[in-house]
């Protein structure tokens, strides 16, 4: 598949017995190897917080792939599923760029290969590497036309010296121009007071749409899929990126720059929903997990719970 170096995933974890009556996460997940057949789901860890930390946040995040298959190892499965695990790309002190590259060869040989893609970040910078992946990807040279829905409370539009976990998708925008495409990027869950009105006019000049984290409350569901089926009709490939602090803070403590309202658990699973049925998401990934900040592993496990959602509701794209 490709020849970069991954560490090898653990999977442990509450054993009930054999047989799918007691089928969990640890239980299902194999170790990747290259000749599976396509249509399965693969997992790839992205072990990173240089670009928090290059963007002056609380670095830890490196350690949420560890955290996020150790949430994701006891969770029940109600039916059987092809799982595999190919391992994590490790993200050296001054090195993202790098690692952004060999996680984006890894996901476009996996998409290549037939597969749904889930990378388990580190900072939101991964989300470029997830779309170095995916642009690089056969699909996308072959016309298919990319969509890029972030749930998160920021832009992440920064236009700084060098790339960070604020700066992903202007690097998007930048790399779609340069491909003579234009950036089909939506986000969900935008913080008015965590964004300068600097970012918005960026937004606003690159044609991206937004709802802001008070417009996502579950009493307001039906504008929330609206945005989200507009979205759909415009992409033939989706890249559901989540960036964890789109929640409210008291659900997920464990990020660097937790949110004082945030979006309710409920409204960014129908979303998920609407997603994974669509038939077109190609890529998830969930950025910004911090074991280090996170009691009881409470972000981790709404983390793990909404991976669960996708991987077992996604229709087929
Ligand atoms: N990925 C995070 N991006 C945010 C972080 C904000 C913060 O640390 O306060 C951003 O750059 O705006
Ligand atoms: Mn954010
Ligand atoms: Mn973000």
């Amino acid at each position: 598949m490709t020849r970069v170096d991954l560490i090898p995933g653990t999977w442990s974890g509450r054993d009930d017995g054999p047989g799918p009556e007691h089928l969990r996460w640890h239980s299902a997940v194999s170790a990747f190897e290259p000749d599976i057949a396509p249509g399965a789901t693969v997992l790839v860890g992205f072990r990173s917080d240089e670009g928090v930390r290059r963007n002056k946040g609380r670095p830890g995040a490196a350690r949420g792939p560890t955290a996020l298959r150790h949430a994701l190892a006891s969770m029940a499965l109600a039916d059987p599923i092809r799982l595999f695990d190919a391992g994590d790309v490790a993200v050296a002190v001054g090195h993202l760029e790098s690692g952004q590259r060999r996680l984006g060869e890894v996901v476009a040989g996996l998409l290549d290969a037939g597969h749904f893609v889930t990378v388990l970040g580190g900072g939101h910078e991964v989300a470029y590497g997830s779309y170095l992946g995916l642009s690089g990807s056969t699909a996308i040279a072959s016309g298919a036309r990319l969509g890029v829905l972030n749930l998160d409370a920021h832009f992440d539009l920064r236009n700084d010296a060098v790339p960070n976990s604020g700066t992903p998708f202007l690097q998007m925008a930048e790399a779609e121009a340069a491909a003579g495409r234009s950036l089909n990027y939506a986000v969900l869950g935008i913080a008015q007071p965590s964004n300068t009105p600097a970012l918005f006019a960026r937004a606003a000049s690159l044609g991206v749409r937004h709802l802001l984290d008070d417009e996502c409350s579950a009493a307001n569901l039906p504008a929330v899929e609206s945005f989200v089926d507009e979205f759909l009709r415009t992409v033939d490939l989706v890249h559901l990126t989540i960036d964890l602090d789109v929640l409210p803070g008291s659900i997920a403590p464990g990020v660097s720059a937790p949110a004082a309202f945030g979006v309710p658990v409920e409204v960014v699973q129908r979303v998920c929903d609407l997603v994974a049925r669509s038939g077109r998401l190609a890529l998830l990934d969930v950025a910004e997990l911090n074991p280090r900040l996170d009691p009881d592993n409470r972000t981790s496990r709404t983390a793990a719970r909404l991976i669960h959602r996708v991987v077992t509701s996604r229709a087929p794209s």
